[in-house]
């Protein structure tokens, strides 16, 4: 649909009939205490009737509320439209760092989890980029990513490219001196995500679930920690963004539970791509691609039997887990406690 058709809708059409076509609108005029404005006639002539105080009280006029309904529906349209339409993903092998051709390609299909493996330095983080720039052969690597088997054309590219992937990657450095509910207010604002303020509930709680230690609402975001903001940030992407494609760069060091953060972003069909060097999320994945000197070397098939260790490998983590939590709350580390789980 082009945008200016959402401008002639407006002034046209019926807001009950905008509404028989996009129920969302509805979350729109809630946001504005706009419930019961008269559905017989265009939003613009509706609103001319009764509605000065509200418009007064947020400070907009007419026109402006106009605007804003407008790009309400242009960005959920559109973000509805890349959610509905991304079925597949493809990476094409461009060049190793040697210059060696990548003999591999790879397409991963909505709902697919894809770790990614390899030695420090290797290009994991090199491949993440690859993707969320939707590269054309025109990066390091010279490999191109095609989205439902086709190539992009440049000026799809830069207009899909924000609202297709989202990326979370190792440094979450926040500048603005915001406290967590400024924050997500800020981004649901953004988003002109609906039911804000519950949204808004969700994303706290999972990601105060998430983190090791809680945080307050009133917490500044530059104060959060390296696992707090990892968690926020989580909880952010998994409620709020419609970004079909996630990429997530080593959230093993995030001090959060991983496998759960994991299942809570591959909700809704989206194609996962995660770097690590966990070997628990690298087998939680269905595949994982191996990198070696900067290309894609293998792409392994999680087998049953790789599945099945997950298990023990789980066992083993909760093991790291309690010594790291003695650690941190100023216990020793003893004998007993490797005698009692039958490690000595
Ligand atoms: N195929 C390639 N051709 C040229 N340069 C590459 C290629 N792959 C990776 N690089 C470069 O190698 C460097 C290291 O890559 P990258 O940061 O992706 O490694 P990594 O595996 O994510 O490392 P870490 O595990 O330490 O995070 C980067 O400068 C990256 O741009």
């Amino acid at each position: 649909m082009m945008i200016e058709d959402f401008f002639s809708i407006l002034h046209n059409q019926n807001l009950d009939e905008i509404l028989k076509t996009y129920p969302i609108v509805m979350d729109f005029l809630a946001n504005y205490r706009l419930e019961d404005i008269a559905k017989d006639k265009p939003f613009i002539e509706a609103l001319d009737q009764a509605y000065d105080e509200i418009l007064e009280e947020f400070g907009v006029d007419q026109y402006s509320m106009l605007l804003s309904l407008h790009s309400f529906l242009k960005t959920f349209t559109s973000e509805e439209t890349a959610l509905a339409s991304v079925s597949s993903l493809t990476i094409l092998g461009g060049f190793n760092k040697s210059r060696e051709a990548e003999n591999v390609s790879l397409k991963i299909q909505s709902g697919e989890i894809i770790s990614i493996v390899g030695p420090t330095g290797s290009g994991k983080s090199r491949l993440l980029n690859d993707i969320e720039c939707l590269a054309q052969a025109d990066t390091p690597t010279g490999r191109k990513i095609l989205v439902n088997d086709s190539e992009i054309d440049e000026d799809s590219r830069f207009e899909i490219e924000g609202k297709l992937v989202a990326q979370l990657s190792q440094n979450m450095n926040f500048v603005m001196d915001l406290t967590v509910q400024e924050f997500l207010e800020m981004h649901a604002k953004s988003r002109l995500t609906p039911k804000a303020e519950t949204v808004i509930e969700k994303c706290f709680t999972c990601a105060n679930d998430l983190a090791g230690e809680k945080f307050s609402k009133d917490t500044k975001v530059t104060q959060l920690s390296g696992g707090q903001s990892r968690a926020l940030m989580i909880a952010d992407t998994a409620f709020m963004s419609n970004s079909p494609i996630v990429l997530i760069d080593e959230i093993e060091n995030a001090g959060i539970d991983r496998r759960q953060a994991i299942e809570l972003l591959a909700r809704n069909d989206k194609i996962i791509l995660v770097s690590t060097h966990d070997p628990l999320l690298a087998l939680s994945a269905d595949k994982r691609v191996v990198i070696k000197n900067g290309g894609m070397y293998k792409i392994i098939e999680t087998s049953e039997e790789e599945k099945q260790s997950l298990a023990a490998i789980e066992k083993l983590d909760n093991i790291q887990h309690m010594l790291r939590q003695k650690l941190r709350f100023g216990h020793c580390i003893t004998e007993d406690i490797f005698e009692n789980l039958h490690i000595r």
